[in-house]
């Protein structure tokens, strides 16, 4: 807890998750800066949308199937060879994104939001600032030429689709900037994007130093899908994979911690706190509490979820937060884990994964949990005909 004078109040892990629960049930007290929610009667259809469409049939649909180049062709070139894979996912998972929720093809060349927010330090300059302004008008611009000349008779049905229907659509009380439209985008497109580069590199380097586990989830996705393109019947039957995500989350938890404002002073546990001081909730300090996963929290174990995110965190729901918790948790969560599903399952049915002798383990938050000196794995072909 931080305010002015801007003391740190310590508390325990357990005490937290408490204050947690509970300020999950008073999002009026507690408001979030971070990541206002700028067009907010947009996010119950976001959530909708996220959760069904494009969770399964937009990634499926639209990328890793019909685009083998991203992974399987690409990745053949670098066998053998050092890989340095934080930078490689960077690629897909932006791909996933831009695609999925732009209708544009990173790859392509219309990089919207291509700028490393980290290297960029928030706030973002006014330079790189204009120029995801110009890139999201320039696409706006290209759906409201479509429907004018009548080539198109909607906006498009992507989230981009949807926002550029709500800027056209708002009437007085519900009126946006066309700058609200853009700040939509770009929390959109970060939530979406570098998280899932996160989750997607460290459960790769875990997966290459534990081969027992490696060689467990490669046996599952074999027996699931043989070497056959992954589908949404056989995503629900990858038990081993879901655990290994989740015990990489619980390790490696993208999004370090949420922070909240009080706005209005609120009573938390034992404590009642003032307006304007601002609450961080580290979930990494939560994950890594031995009180509540045990002596071997720090161990990788992921059959700590073999029976379950309830029975793993002991029914504590603030134990294991990866995607936050109550009202403003994430709405991409579902996306995030097919996306990490389907392309885990990709890389075990191709290849056998091992740490590089270069590799030095430094994981380092940076808006996301991202590793300092990148992961360098090799890739070795298991010669299936995929
Ligand atoms: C492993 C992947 C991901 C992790 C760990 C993650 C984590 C989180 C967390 C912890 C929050 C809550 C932040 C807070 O309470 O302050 C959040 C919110 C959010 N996430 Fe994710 N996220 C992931 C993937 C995604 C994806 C793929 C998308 C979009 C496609 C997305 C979109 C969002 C949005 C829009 C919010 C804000 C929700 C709101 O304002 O109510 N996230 N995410």
């Amino acid at each position: 807890i931080r305010g002015p004078p801007y003391e740190f109040i310590h508390g325990n892990n357990k005490e937290a998750a408490q204050m947690l629960m509970e300020a999950s049930t008073k999002p009026m007290a507690l408001t979030h800066d971070i990541f206002p929610r700028v067009m907010p009667h947009v996010y119950s259809w976001i959530n909708k949308y996220v959760k069904t469409y494009l969770s399964w049939n937009g990634i499926r649909a639209q990328l890793l199937i019909t685009d083998p180049e991203l992974v399987k062709e690409k990745w053949k070139s670098k066998e053998g060879k050092e890989m340095e894979v934080f930078q490689e996912f960077r690629l897909l998972t932006s791909e996933v994104i831009s695609r999925t929720a732009f209708g544009s093809s990173y790859l392509e060349g219309e990089k919207i939001f291509d700028i490393n927010i980290y290297k960029a330090k928030i706030p973002i300059s006014d330079k790189i600032a204009k120029m995801i302004h110009d890139s999201v008008m320039k696409i706006v611009k290209k759906r409201d030429d479509k429907v004018v000349t009548g080539e198109a008779d909607n906006f498009g049905r992507d989230f981009l689709g949807l926002l550029v229907n709500v800027y056209h659509e708002a009437d007085e009380k519900n009126s946006h900037s066309i700058q609200d439209l853009v700040d939509e985008c770009k929390t959109f497109y970060f939530s979406g994007q570098e998280t899932v580069n996160s989750l997607l590199a460290w459960a790769t380097v875990l997966l290459a130093i534990h081969s027992d586990w490696q060689d467990k989830a490669r046996a599952e996705v074999i027996e699931v899908f043989d070497t056959q393109n992954s589908d949404s019947e056989g995503m629900a039957k990858l038990n081993t994979i879901t655990m290994i995500i989740n015990e990489t989350l619980r390790l490696y938890p993208p999004v370090n911690g949420v922070i909240r404002k009080v706005g209005k002073e609120v009573r938390l546990g034992k404590l009642v706190l003032p307006t304007h001081l601002e609450v961080d909730m580290r979930i990494i300090a939560l994950h890594h509490d031995p009180d509540l996963w045990g002596d071997d929290v720090n161990l990788f174990k992921p059959e700590r979820f073999a029976e379950g995110i309830a029975k793993a965190t002991k029914y504590n729901a603030a134990a294991f937060m990866p995607f936050g918790l109550g009202p403003r948790s994430c709405v991409g969560m579902s996306f995030a884990i097919t996306e990490a599903k389907i392309a885990l399952s990709m890389i075990l049915q191709c290849y056998t994964v091992i740490v590089s002798p270069t590799y030095v383990h430094a994981p380092a938050q940076r808006l996301t949990l991202k590793p300092q000196h990148g992961i360098q794995l090799l890739f070795h072909s298991l010669n299936y005909d995929i």
